[in-house]
């Protein structure tokens, strides 16, 4: 692991703007006082290691036998150089302990025994301890006198242990370490076929270890990822921290390459590559790890895996797409990075984010790992594999919101799972020509890891500084930095307990023995403090949602709030190193004086600090309990309203249920009215019926009626008709008779004027001319012949035969007529005047007969009196009609005119005398 740079335990509460990748931005005053800060760190931490490593010498003078911490130390002091100073350990910031080293720790795993009649040669007699008891097939059965060999391992698995158990057991710690930011490294060792891949992969049935590292890895920070891309691999085996915008950026590029490849059809290809090589069935998982562990929840995470293989001692990446499309492997180098860790040269590095993702990675690389069939495994490892589990780390800024874009503060931990390929002898696996190349080169590496272990040991033990061969197989120099640095080692020796694998099991167990020998140093991990608040990430959360819920509410406020997160009082880290070994080392003075200037400062800031907020909490006290005090008088004010609107209440209550009484009775009225309305408009309904019946019925009989009364009618008219037709046929023969005698009369006139016309032309007597014929004979003509009247023929008028004495008329004289001053007067003995006629009673009452007198003037200017004569009927109606027969006309003419009209006065007479005659024949009018 390295982290580049340390500070430990100081406040800094700094806020940093995100870094722009490709953009120069203007250092700001927090970035100078940070880098300032990262430097002085880095000073101390020198000065630190320098007392450090003189305790070291200090410690081995005082105790000799402990050699292994002095070895180094030695050999440096030979050279003259400055003790330890003269190579720099890999993460030389964080390797301040370089005295705490931890022994290789080896379990052992026993396979269970393949066949009932397959004979085993160990047995497990504790924990820890096993007991081989060599067969009599042994190789050098005889030399061993048969002696029994007791090995001890940290922990020894029987056959019956479950792959869950050795997870637990081995790796659960390692993946501990990773998450803390620690590196590991477990292998597993043994003998061809013994269950080293079954023990790090494991089966469709059963997970491996590797598996169940990838559930408790993304159980554990499934919630604090980064997005991807936000951590990127330098290609120098270390990170860049992009912008949340770059981040985006390589996302995009990397849906847009998926999906060009999918269109060109580059993913079928490849699958078909894949399936073309997939010697190797498709493991299913079993079932997950569920466990979780602790992290540091103000940090963010990403996972990034690389998978190689050690092949004929080349190192090949099995995850490089480009190698799968050129259909060969190409080897790569083996490289150190400036703080001295080996890593693969440009490796291919996957950043994946969850466990099935990783699994995907891994079984991908796992179908193009060379893996062969031999005499002693159907799939036998034909390579040494290495998947290794990068975790990168950063804190997140102030505000809890962001990683902090720079490179600086990021923290990388690896695990390494390496399966390593079984050692095999040539005469049981029966290989040749590639196989036995194959076989040759992994016996080779193995040996080389074992001395290497050896020379280790050695060094480590008797203090010497043997060159550790670790360049002599890429194997070894690939994981050196493991035991030459820091990190923690296990490894897991398994062992097929046949008493065939006898031989090559001893040499595994020799090969234990060494490597638990072997002490690596243990890597101590310093927390970064930037001086940021613990637990900023769930503030910030909460702080989030509580600011989502008053936006959801709509209270404004939410739009302007900011987190703030606050400052830590914190006086900052531990003392610096006090121990001084030199009188003249200044340096550490110097160094406490500016720690104890820097804490100074810092108590006074946060004192003021303190101070304001002191004063700012004492406002805010007083102003809340102001505000009580008006809340409570408030509160007493709205109690008193409350109650008094309760009474209120109460009363409106009381009001209310009477009138919901009330209005329960005029609904029961109302209801009541309704039901006699129905029942009055039904039986209004039925008369109306009714009544329209007999209207109908009437109208019926009506008509029945009218049509026999037009029928009567009719026949009343044709009768009248005949009547009248036989009336006038009896008049005109009157008027024959009347017309013989007036022409008889006439003849006597003639002949009487003819007599007395010289008497009557002497004297001047004025006449009285009668208007009409019939006038001339009611009129009394003077006499001037000297006959009485009686002794005329008088001129005959039927009409004047009724009996006008038994006549009642009706006088009706409409306007004032000018008095005529004659004698002669309508015949009317039993007369009513009337000037008007308004009442039909009044013609009615009793009357028989009817004149209506009027006056006018005739062409001559000469006063005409005419008289109009008629009966009055009974109508059927209840009134009275009046029938004119008769017209009398009473003509006053003055002399002058009688000279002046002569001849024409007779034709007058005689016009007027056929027109009395033709009103006679005039059709009656009737007045009602
Ligand atoms: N503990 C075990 N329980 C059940 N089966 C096991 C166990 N160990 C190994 N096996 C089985 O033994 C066979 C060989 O195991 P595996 O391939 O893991 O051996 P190996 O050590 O990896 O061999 P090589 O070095 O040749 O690759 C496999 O079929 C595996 O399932």
């Amino acid at each position: 692991m390295k982290v580049a740079t340390q500070v430990k335990g100081e406040v800094m509460p700094i806020r940093r703007q995100p870094a722009i990748k490709g953009k120069k931005h203007a250092i700001t005053d927090d970035e100078k006082k940070f880098s300032a800060y990262i430097t002085l760190r880095k000073a101390r931490a020198d000065a630190r290691l320098v007392g450090i490593r003189a305790k070291r010498v200090k410690d081995a003078t005082e105790n000799p036998d402990d050699v292994t911490k002095i070895g180094k130390d030695k050999k440096s002091k030979k050279r003259g150089k400055m003790l330890g100073l003269s190579r720099k350990p890999i993460n030389r910031i964080r390797g301040t302990n370089m005295l705490c080293k931890d022994p290789v720790q080896v379990y052992c795993r026993l396979k269970p025994m393949q066949f009932p009649n397959d004979i085993s040669c160990m047995r497990v007699i504790s924990d820890t301890t096993i007991v081989i008891t060599p067969p009599e097939s042994a190789v050098n059965f005889r030399n061993t006198s048969n002696k029994e060999i007791q090995t001890t391992f940290t922990r020894v698995f029987p056959p019956d242990a479950t792959q869950k158990e050795i997870f637990d057991t081995v790796a659960l710690p390692l993946v501990e370490n990773l998450i803390q930011g620690r590196n590991g490294l477990l292998f597993t060792y043994g003998v061809t076929g013994s269950g080293k891949t079954y023990t790090m992969t494991g089966d469709s049935s059963q997970d491996g270890i590797m598996p169940r590292c990838f559930d408790v890895i993304f159980n554990s920070i499934m919630n604090y990822q980064t997005k991807k891309f936000v951590f990127k691999p330098d290609k120098l085996n270390g990170f860049d921290v992009q912008s949340e915008a770059d981040a985006m950026l390589d996302r995009q590029s990397e849906i847009h390459a998926g999906l060009m490849s999918q269109k060109s059809g580059k993913s079928g290809k490849l699958r078909k590559i894949d399936s073309d090589s997939d010697s190797n069935p498709v493991i299913i998982r079993g079932c997950n790890e569920v466990q979780t562990l602790t992290i540091d929840q103000d940090n963010a995470y990403a996972v990034f895996v690389t998978y190689v293989e050690i092949y004929n001692n080349s190192v090949y990446d099995l995850l490089d797409d480009d190698d799968v499309r050129a259909k060969t492997l190409q080897s790569k180098i083996v490289r150190e990075d400036g703080n001295k860790n080996m890593y693969v040269h440009a490796v291919t590095e996957v950043e994946v984010k969850s466990s099935e993702e990783a699994f995907e990675v891994f079984h991908r690389g796992q179908r193009k790992r060379r893996v062969a069939h031999t005499a002693l495994n159907a799939e036998s490892s034909r390579s040494h594999s290495a998947f290794t589990i990068r975790l990168v780390q950063a804190p997140l800024d102030c505000e809890g919101e962001q990683v902090i874009q720079d490179k600086r503060v990021i923290c990388i931990s690896q695990l390494s799972l390496v399966d390593l390929a079984g050692s095999e002898r040539t005469n049981r696996t029966k290989n040749t020509g590639q196989r036995l190349r194959e076989a040759g080169n992994i016996n080779n590496s193995l040996m080389t890891l074992r001395s290497c272990m050896e020379i280790l040991r050695e060094n480590q033990i008797q203090g010497t500084s043997k060159m550790v061969p670790y360049r002599d197989s890429k194997l070894t120099h690939l994981f050196k930095n493991y035991f030459d640095g820091e990190g923690q080692v296990r490894m897991i020796v398994c062992v097929n307990p046949r008493a065939d694998d006898y031989d090559e099991t001893i040499q595994v167990m020799k090969f234990a023995e060494v490597t638990q020998e072997v002490q690596v140093a243990r890597s101590t991990v310093t927390k970064l403090d930037l001086g940021y608040t613990p637990g900023r990430r769930q503030a910030n959360k909460i702080f989030k949602e509580a600011r989502n819920r008053l936006e959801k509410e709509g209270r404004v406020e939410a739009n302007g709030l900011e987190i703030d997160i606050g400052l830590v009082y914190s006086l900052g880290g531990p003392f610096p190193e006090l121990e001084m070994n030199n009188p003249h080392n200044d340096q550490i003075i110097t160094n406490l004086m500016h720690f104890l200037e820097q804490r100074i400062n810092k108590r006074n800031i946060l004192r003021a600090d303190l101070q304001q907020k002191q004063n700012e909490f004492r406002k805010m006290l007083s102003s809340t309990e102001q505000e009580n005090i008006s809340l409570k008088v408030e509160n007493a004010a709205l109690k008193a309203s409350n109650s008094q609107q309760k009474k209120k209440i109460l009363a409106l209550e009381g009001h209310l249920g009477k009138t919901e009484a009330q209005i329960d009775s005029l609904i029961c009225k109302l209801n009541n009215a309704n039901e006699t309305i129905k029942n009055m408009q039904q039986e209004l309904k039925d008369r109306d019926m009714a009544l329209n019946q007999r209207l109908i019925d009437k109208q019926r009989v009506k008509q029945k009626y009218n049509t026999k009364i037009q029928v009567e009618t009719d026949k009343m008219n044709k009768e009248l008709e005949v009547k009248l037709r036989q009336q006038r046929e009896q008049l005109q023969n009157q008027m024959k008779a009347q017309d013989d005698k007036l022409r008889l009369v006439k003849q006597i006139l003639v002949d009487e004027n003819d007599i007395n016309s010289e008497k009557i032309v002497s004297k001047d007597v004025p006449p009285v001319t009668p208007v009409r014929v019939a006038d001339v004979t009611k009129r009394l003509v003077p006499c001037t012949d000297g006959r009485s009247r009686k002794d005329k023929t008088m001129v005959s008028n039927p009409r004047y035969r009724r009996s006008q004495s038994a006549d009642r008329w009706i006088d009706h004289r409409p306007g004032a007529l000018v008095p005529l001053g004659t004698v002669l007067q309508p015949l009317m003995r039993r007369r009513r005047s009337v000037n008007r006629l308004t009442d039909p009673k009044e013609i009615t009452d009793g009357a028989s007969r009817y004149c209506l007198v009027a006056q006018e003037h005739d062409t001559d200017g000469e006063l005409e009196t005419k008289l109009y004569k008629g009966d009055i009927l009974p109508t059927s109606g209840g009134g009275a009609q009046v029938v004119f027969n008769d017209m009398e006309c009473l003509k006053q003419l003055s002399p002058k005119a009688r000279k002046r009209s002569g001849a024409a006065e007779i034709d007058a007479q005689t016009s007027l005398t056929n027109h009395s005659l033709e009103t006679h024949n005039k059709r009656p009018r009737v007045i009602n």
